[in-house]
């Protein structure tokens, strides 16, 4: 079992909802992104999701697009981003990291050599925003091959066909975005999501979690109560960006202590 499958499986007999904050990596700087990821695990994140800073995020709203820009002028690239992994590893050998990326620094390595370094740095999951299903079954055979699993997004709009092709080749989870728009937008229709997610349930058994617009903790308790897990992204970098050196930890633990709180009330 991958190290994603187990953290489902253990909190699926706890009867919970995993939490899964986003942040991208490098932001505020690269020296606190590690330090981010064991405040996150300690004040109850069940897996994380690292984001690969990139500098057209089409699918990001401009919180995450700033928090991209605050680590390129860092020149976080994927090397360091696959170094801090390597370095929370070296405490932590439990929690599942999900890298989320755009396919262009992937594709400058190529495959094969993405998921040698993804796999050497321990890397559990990835998510490529706009690798398009139907095109990337080299790229899912190279992570598989390793025991990584491929992590798709299913959209709003997206065909119960396509959604076949997609929970076909994804392992570990698939991931719901809630709503038409970029992250960090409008709270999500919690009645709508519900519905889309019982009709995701009938393709697959694969756990279903859920993201966009989740930034409190009503709306995270509402979406713990129908998914496997709730991702918070935009919300998250807000409080990153509003914080300062003195501050940041401390703010981040408090609001994911909140919102651990909420889906465990859920
Ligand atoms: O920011 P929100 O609305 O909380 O949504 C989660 C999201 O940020 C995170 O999962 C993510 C960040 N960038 C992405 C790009 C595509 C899909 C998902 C993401």
């Amino acid at each position: 079992m991958s190290r994603i499958q187990t953290t489902f499986a253990t909190l699926k007999q706890q009867g919970k909802t995993a939490l899964i904050p986003y942040i991208t990596a490098g932001d505020p700087h690269p020296k606190h992104t590690v330090n981010l990821m064991h405040t996150l695990v300690k004040n109850g994140a069940d897996m994380i999701e690292l984001g690969v800073p990139f500098s057209d995020p089409m699918a990001d709203g401009p919180v995450i697009q700033r928090a991209s820009e605050r680590a390129l002028v860092h020149k976080v690239g994927l090397t360091a981003v696959l170094d801090m992994v390597k370095e929370f590893r070296q405490t932590n050998q439990t929690t599942p990291i999900i890298l989320m990326g755009y396919a262009n620094p992937i594709e400058a390595i190529g495959a094969t050599v993405f998921a040698d370094r993804a796999k050497a740095a321990d890397v559990d999951g990835v998510i490529t925003v706009d690798y398009p299903p139907e095109e990337c079954g080299d790229f899912v055979k190279e992570l598989r091959a390793r025991n990584i699993d491929p992590v798709f997004l299913l959209s709003p709009t997206t065909e119960p066909k396509r959604v076949e092709l997609i929970v076909n080749q994804a392992s570990g989870f698939v991931y719901y975005v809630s709503l038409k728009g970029v992250t960090g937008a409008a709270n999500l229709d919690i009645v709508e999501v519900s519905a889309r997610v019982a009709s995701i349930r009938e393709q697959t058994k694969l756990p279903v979690g859920v993201g966009f617009g989740i930034r409190d903790a009503a709306t995270a308790k509402a979406t713990a109560a129908i998914a496997d897990a709730v991702v918070v992204g935009s919300r998250m970098v807000q409080e990153i960006e509003a914080s300062n050196d003195d501050n940041l930890l401390g703010n981040v633990a408090a609001l994911m202590q909140e919102l651990k709180a909420a889906v465990d009330a859920a």
